[in-house]
Parts: C-alpha cells; sequence; structure tokens
C-alpha cells in the first residue's frame, strides 16, 4: 500500500512506471456494449417523433435562384419543409462558427460547397422524409468554383464569401510565430539548408456512427431536450442558448453512447440545428441523422494543409532553425475548432522535440468551394500537421548529410535538464527525457539488425525500408487564461458524491466517444480514495447531471477532468481527515493517511474507513464548526499548463516493386504519457491511433475534381485501413510524469495518431532511396509507389 503524502504532485512518486487506481481492470462500459446494451443517439425514440432530412446542393458553387417546396408539402406524409427564408425569418439562417466566421444553416444566396445545406424536410419516417426531398425543386445559376487552394489568392478568383461585408478575395487570415529576422539570418549563414513541399492531404475522422441528434421542444414550458453526438455537451448548451436565445436553464444537452468522435463530433452543424428548429415547427420531437455519404461529404474534414519546410543545420549534423509557409485550406466557411487565439491553433510547435537557435513559421487561410471543418482528427489542433513537418525535414535532413535519422535526432533533442523549456515559438514543454525512449524503440526494432537486413536486402533489389518518427504533443487545453471556445474559458468541472455507505458518483463535464472515461475517471478516484473502481460511478454527457466543462478533444480528458478528479478527491479526503477525527474523539492534525483510511499517528489500529468516515459524516455525530455532514465536494480545475507526451516511433516496409504495394511489416510505438492510469486502455488508444496514422499515410483523401464534386463520398472511394492492412503493434513505453498535473497523467489518445504518418512515410522514402526518391506526399497509394519508380535507374549496387 502506498502512503499519498498530501503535498506529492504524483502519488506514484515512489515508483512512476507503477499504473494507478488498479491499473490494468477491464472497461466498466463493455459489458453494456458487447451486449448489445448501448444507447446511441439513433437508439433514442421519443412518443410521436417525426424524421428529418436534409437537401443538399448538387454543386460547388451557385446562385440560389428559387425553391419550390410545394409537391413535397403534398406529399402525405412531410409534416414541413423548412428553407433558408424561413430561417431568416427566425434570425438562424446563419451560425457562428468555432473560429469567428459564420456559417449558413441553409443556404438563402448561394451555395458554396456541393453537399451543402439546401433545405430540411420533416416527415412520419425517414423514408418519406428522404422521398420527398426528390419533390423539391431548385433553380441554381451555376457559378465557377475555386478548388485549388493555391488558385484561391489570384487575381480575378470567384469570391466565394460575398455574403461578408467588403469581400473582394478568398483571404481569411495571415499568421505567423517565432522570429523571422532572427531564422532568416541563421538560414543565410547555415552549412546546409533543404528545402521541401509537403502536402498533407484532406482527411476526414470518419466515425464508425455518423453525427445525429433528437431535438424534444416542449412548446407549454418552452424547454428543449436535445440528444445529440457531440464531444462537447456543455459549451453545445451555452452556444445553443446565446445564439437560439433559448435560455439556458431550459436547454438539457444529452450525448448518450457515442460510436467514436475523433473531433468529427466538436462543432455544431446544421442538422442539429435544423433538429430543433423542426421540433419547435411542429410541436413534436424530430430525428436527424446522416448517412455515411453526407457525413464525409459535409462534416468536418482535417489538415488541408500545404507546407514549404525548410531546416539549416551544420554540417557535423546540428540542427540550428527550422522555417515554413503554409497555405491553409478552410473550406467555405472559417469552421475550425479552434480553442486558441492562433487562427492555426498549436500549429507553431513545429520545432518538435529539437533545441533549435531559432524558428519561424506562417500561415496564411483560404476560402475554397470545399466543405468547412478544419478539425483536430486525432490532433491537437494542428499538431499533427506540425509533427509531420519537422519529422519529415529531419529526415530529409539526415538523407542529405548522409547521417542515420535515430543518430541525427539523438544528437538534437532537447535534453532532460532543459525542462521546463521554452521553445522558440512560446510554448514551455512541462516536462520530457527523450532519449530513453528513443532508445527503447531502438531495442524493441533490434534498429541496427534491421539495417543489417536492408543492406543486404537493397544488394538483391529487394525495398525495404526503416523509418523513424519521434514526436511531441500538445495536449490538455486549457489553462483558461490562454485557451477558450468562444470565450468559455477552458477550464472543467468534477463533482464527488460519497454515499452513506462508502460507494461514490463522480460527475464530469467531459464526454467519452470509446476512450472508457467510466473506468478510468473511477480508477483515479480509487487510486486517491482507496474505493474499489466498481463502487465508484462516473456520470458524464447529461448537461443536467454534470458540473460545467469544455468537453472532450485535443486529449484534455485526462489532462484537465482528470485533475479535476483527483483535485476533487483530495478535497473529500481532506473532510474526511475532519470527520474521522471527530468519531476518533481526536484531532485532526494527529491522524495520517494511508489508501482508503485516516488513522491515529503511531496507532495504525485505531483509524477509520473512507466508507466508515462517510456514515459517519450521514449520521448523528456531532461534526466540527464548518464541516457539512455529508462527503461530497466538488472543484473546478484549471490546469496551469498543458501537458507533453511524446513517443519514438519506428515503421518497417516492404515495398512490391512491380505493383508498389507497400507492406507495413512491422511498427514500434514507444509513448510516454506521464503517469499511466489504465495501460489496457493506453494500448487500446495506441493501436486505435495507429491504425488511424497508416491509413492516412496509405490509403486516406478526400478529393475533388475540378467542378468542385467530392470524389470520396463513400468507403469505396475513401478507403480506412482495416486489420487486413496493418500488423500487430509492438508497443512500449517510457514514464515521464507531468511535474504540474495533480497525478502526473498527459493525455495519450491522439498520440498515435499524431506520431504515425511521418514514420510510414519516412520509412517508404527509404525503401525507395536507391531510386532517388526523396520526397512523397501521402496517401501513398500503389499508384504513386510505383509512379516515383518508373523512370528512374537504380544505381548499380
Ligand atoms: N496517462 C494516461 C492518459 C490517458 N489514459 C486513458 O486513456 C483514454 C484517453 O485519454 P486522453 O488522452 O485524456 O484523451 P480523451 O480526452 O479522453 O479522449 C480524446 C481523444 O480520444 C481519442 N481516442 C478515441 N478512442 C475512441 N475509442 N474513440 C474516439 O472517438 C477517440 N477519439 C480520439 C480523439 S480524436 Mo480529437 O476529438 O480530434 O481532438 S481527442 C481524442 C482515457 O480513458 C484516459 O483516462 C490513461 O489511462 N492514462
Ligand atoms: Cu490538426
Amino acid at each position: 500500500m502506498t502512503t499519498v503524502s498530501e503535498h506529492a504532485p504524483n502519488p506514484a512518486a515512489g515508483d512512476p512506471s507503477r499504473p494507478i487506481g488498479f491499473g490494468r481492470i477491464q472497461r466498466k462500459e463493455d459489458p453494456r456494449f458487447v451486449r448489445g446494451r448501448g444507447n446511441y443517439v439513433d437508439d433514442i425514440v421519443l412518443p410521436g417523433m417525426l424524421h428529418g432530412a436534409i437537401l443538399r446542393a448538387p454543386v460547388a458553387h451557385a446562385r440560389l435562384l428559387s425553391i419550390d417546396a410545394s409537391e413535397a408539402l403534398a406529399h402525405p406524409k412531410v409534416v414541413a419543409v423548412i428553407t433558408g427564408k424561413d430561417l431568416e425569418a427566425l434570425n438562424l439562417a446563419w451560425a457562428p462558427t468555432l473560429s469567428a466566421d459564420v456559417q449558413a444553416v441553409l443556404v438563402t444566396d448561394k451555395v458554396r460547397f456541393q453537399g451543402q445545406e439546401v433545405a430540411f424536410v420533416v416527415a412520419e419516417d425517414r423514408y418519406a422524409a428522404r422521398d420527398a426531398l426528390e419533390l423539391i425543386n431548385v433553380d441554381y445559376e451555376f457559378l465557377p468554383p475555386v478548388i485549388d487552394a493555391r488558385k484561391a489568392l489570384d487575381d480575378g478568383a470567384p469570391v466565394i464569401r460575398d455574403d461578408l461585408p467588403g469581400r473582394t478575395d478568398n483571404h481569411i487570415f495571415d499568421w505567423e510565430a517565432g522570429d523571422a529576422a532572427e531564422t532568416d539570418a541563421i538560414f543565410a549563414s547555415a552549412d546546409v539548408v533543404v528545402a521541401q513541399e509537403l502536402v498533407y492531404p484532406r482527411v476526414h475522422p470518419a466515425p464508425m456512427e455518423t453525427c445525429g441528434a433528437v431535438a424534444d421542444y416542449d412548446t407549454v414550458d418552452g424547454r428543449l431536450t436535445l440528444y445529440e453526438t457531440t464531444q462537447a455537451p456543455h459549451a453545445h448548451r451555452t452556444l445553443y442558448a446565446m445564439v437560439a436565445g433559448i435560455p439556458e436553464h431550459k436547454i438539457r444537452v444529452v450525448s448518450p453512447d457515442i460510436g467514436g468522435g475523433f473531433g468529427n463530433k466538436v462543432g455544431i452543424y446544421p442538422g442539429y440545428i435544423l433538429a430543433v428548429v423542426g421540433s419547435i415547427v411542429t410541436g413534436k420531437p424530430v430525428k436527424w441523422v446522416e448517412d455515411r455519404s453526407e457525413n464525409l461529404m459535409s462534416t468536418s474534414f482535417a489538415r488541408d494543409y500545404i507546407m514549404q519546410g525548410e531546416i539549416a543545420a551544420t554540417k557535423e549534423g546540428r540542427i540550428l532553425a527550422l522555417r515554413t509557409n503554409v497555405l491553409a485550406d478552410h473550406g467555405a466557411f472559417n469552421a475550425t475548432a479552434q480553442p486558441t487565439k492562433n487562427p492555426a491553433g498549436f500549429f507553431h510547435i513545429f520545432t518538435g522535440s529539437y533545441d533549435l537557435a531559432a524558428a519561424h513559421c506562417k500561415v496564411t487561410g483560404v476560402y475554397t468551394n470545399k466543405a468547412p471543418g478544419g478539425v483536430a482528427y486525432a490532433c491537437s489542433f494542428r499538431v499533427t500537421e506540425a509533427v509531420y513537418l519537422v519529422e519529415r525535414m529531419v529526415d530529409i535532413l539526415a538523407r542529405k548529410l548522409e547521417m542515420d535519422p535515430a543518430e541525427l535526432r539523438l544528437k538534437n533533442f532537447i535534453k532532460p535538464e532543459q525542462f521546463p523549456y521554452a521553445n522558440k515559438t512560446g510554448w514551455v514543454y512541462d516536462s520530457g527525457n527523450y532519449e530513453p525512449a528513443m532508445r527503447l524503440s531502438m531495442e524493441m526494432a533490434g534498429y541496427d539488425e534491421l539495417r543489417r537486413e536492408q543492406k543486404e536486402k537493397r544488394e538483391r533489389g529487394e525495398l525495404m525500408g526503416i523509418g523513424i518518427s519521434f514526436f511531441t504533443e500538445t495536449v490538455g487545453a486549457g489553462p483558461r487564461k490562454h485557451f477558450d471556445i468562444v470565450g468559455l474559458g477552458m477550464a472543467d468541472g468534477a463533482e464527488l458524491r460519497i454515499h452513506p455507505t462508502g460507494k461514490a458518483v463522480v460527475r464530469i463535464s467531459v464526454q467519452s466517444q470509446g476512450q472508457g472515461h467510466e473506468t478510468t475517471f473511477a480508477q483515479i478516484v480509487a487510486e486517491e480514495l482507496g474505493i474499489p473502481p466498481e463502487d465508484i460511478d462516473v456520470v458524464h454527457g447529461d448537461t443536467d447531471q454534470t458540473p460545467f466543462g469544455l468537453g472532450t478533444y485535443g486529449s484534455r480528458s485526462t489532462p484537465v477532468s482528470g485533475g479535476a478528479v483527483a483535485m476533487v478527491s483530495r478535497k473529500v479526503r481532506d473532510k474526511a481527515r475532519f470527520i474521522a477525527a471527530a468519531m476518533l474523539e481526536t484531532r485532526a492534525e494527529d491522524l495520517e493517511w494511508e489508501k482508503g483510511r485516516w488513522f491515529v499517528k503511531g496507532d495504525p489500529s485505531a483509524g477509520k474507513t473512507i466508507s466508515e468516515i462517510a456514515l459517519g459524516a450521514h449520521g448523528t455525530l456531532t461534526l466540527p464548526d464548518g464541516v457539512d455532514g455529508n462527503l461530497d465536494a466538488e472543484v473546478t480545475y484549471d490546469p496551469p499548463n498543458l501537458t507533453f507526451p511524446f513517443g519514438a516511433y519506428i515503421c518497417v516496409v516492404d515495398i512490391d516493386p512491380g505493383t508498389g504495394h507497400v507492406k507495413v511489416r512491422r511498427f514500434i510505438a514507444v509513448d510516454d504519457c506521464g503517469t499511466r492510469i489504465n495501460p489496457m486502455i493506453i494500448e487500446g488508444q495506441v493501436h486505435g491511433g495507429l491504425t488511424d496514422g497508416v491509413g492516412m499515410a496509405l490509403m486516406e483523401m478526400i478529393s475533388f475534381d475540378e467542378d468542385g464534386n467530392c470524389l470520396s463520398g463513400s468507403f469505396m472511394d475513401y478507403l480506412i485501413p482495416t486489420a487486413m492492412e496493418v500488423p500487430d503493434w509492438e508497443t512500449g513505453f517510457t514514464v515521464t510524469p507531468s511535474p504540474h498535473h495533480p497525478i502526473g497523467a498527459k493525455g495519450i489518445g491522439e498520440s498515435a495518431t499524431v506520431g504515425s504518418p511521418p514514420a510510414v512515410v519516412n520509412a517508404i522514402v527509404d525503401a525507395l532511396a536507391p531510386y532517388g526518391v526523396t520526397h512523397m506526399d501521402m496517401p501513398c497509394t500503389p499508384a504513386r509507389v510505383w509512379e516515383a519508380m518508373q523512370g528512374r535507374t537504380r544505381p548499380p549496387v
């Protein structure tokens, strides 16, 4: 049993590698999932419920001339058809985005991307609603679209956002970070400079469950109950109150089980608002659930960054500076989920894990006739793009210097004694110890042996590649003074009640989409109070039942809400001390804590367990002044900094020279997320993220033709990886606790998605080195790989 010292930042401090709260326990949520008892938005059925369907624009850019819904309204099962005009009358035709822009809920003036919402039909069943869409007649005047971000700022390019007063071009923002002059000076005198354009294509989170809502507006007392697929129920409620003018105390947002979010369910989509309007108009509950094509074509995409990278170094391989110019395609509305004041999110952590003398980045955002979004798909707000940039550039430099890429990284890491480390663009990394993670991954991979094998194979003309990526993430936004969503500061609440019999319920503001919060948050309480996890219920996903907080994305639940849960448990523990003292007829100062109980210093036999204390609190005992008769507490936790998890990944690929097919043979992932709660859940998070990363590197891309038709509107065209395409993951870990987090934990949910794509691409480029290939853009499909080899001769060996 570990003794928890009151003020120790990390209860696992004695042995930091020990997982906390009973470690590898089975997930509490799984029995209901494996028995088919999950309850998703589409499972919700309310009496008299109607069904909504959205008519979507067939083209990317067109003026709306007229809508005739009379035929649809004549359909016997159609109850209402809502158009942009109707919404204008309610002042709801446009909604604010999370990035200080507005987005059309339904088109009033102009269609701006293919798949945009044009009208909403409410009918007695889903089939009738869909059928009636075909009865709506819309007249359009087609306009030339802007599809290529590189042409968005050309003179004479069609102006997409002519709804914004004074707009004469498609420019959204220019933003920069770091010191340009200092960086340029270093580049000017550096021994070696390499440059490369890197395209991070438009990809999609594509969660298993698409987005949907059931809105139930009670016309008698003006109450709105909204079941939604949302990763941030409280933030949504406040936004609905602000935008729709429904008093906040009359709105209840319920987020039941969610079949994956991955950033796709952070924003507010037109469909949610339309379900609400549909319910207000008809006086009945209205369900709207999108299909797969609607999800892929119209909801938030991710990435879509064209990056010009440059890196400067000495000829001995000391990396000096990094600079980049980025063109960011934000689609038709600037709706990126951005909790920061920076329009490019956390992109300026592109200095990665290296100790640089200078760095500078510049990002230009543009509008195009494509779906809006730019969500952090398994990515803490553009950290994925940042990691890809630096990890590709370091590899390109290694090739130029003819140095081993592992050696080059080891030579340039920020050293353990440099933490907390302030990078050149204004981040303070809380902690890190990079070399042991790198060395562990090399040892697990058998790195030297792999290089030997590669050499032999090259001599035989076989294509084998080894790719490395070492990443540092910024996860866990707040603190609230630095991060907010439309003015709501990024802190999170937690409420803990210990029932008289010692069982507990903890209510949290974040929202699980599959991460296992019902298990891990119980484990945090268990660690702090010694109550077994099975005796602790975790309540989330209902704004009526939980304290305010900003929700789950950017791997912030453990860093922020996890901190809140640890702090609220400590508050209960402190209170328990006074009650125990009263019960034991002694002074609180004379008591000592060991996991699960307070006892008299020097007399361990005299003590009270948490459950005895809970009963005492609710009993008849006279309590000291100022101590309430319960064992409950609440806190709002505002983290002092972000957490900075990191990892070392090694990917081994074999390429078929005849077809260009890439086989990921091995993948070694060493992650450091600080103090670990549940190793099984962590491994699951890493496995999922690696699969995502391999998918992006090899096959995922939302593409468009010249007219702006989305070519990736189904899983036939938008490929996602399956068990067939991925190897047995080999995972390892090191533990570097966060010095400021109450239990020392850092986020893990997105690490693998962030860190793995550069490892895969680095491996592919490494395999193709004999052909003189130095870069390839994702997705590295067989066609692209094959093409890269054509017309290039392998040098004789
Ligand atoms: N150290 C540590 C950390 C962590 N953990 C665990 O693990 C998990 C995770 O966590 P985190 O990191 O904190 O995170 P979160 O916040 O919770 O979550 C979020 C994430 O998560 C991930 N993962 C996942 N999974 C699943 N199943 N599903 C999903 O959907 C998802 N998503 C994804 C994403 S994308 Mo964004 O949204 O894009 O921003 S963000 C994200 C949880 O349970 C926890 O508790 C542990 O144990 N330990
Ligand atoms: Cu991102």
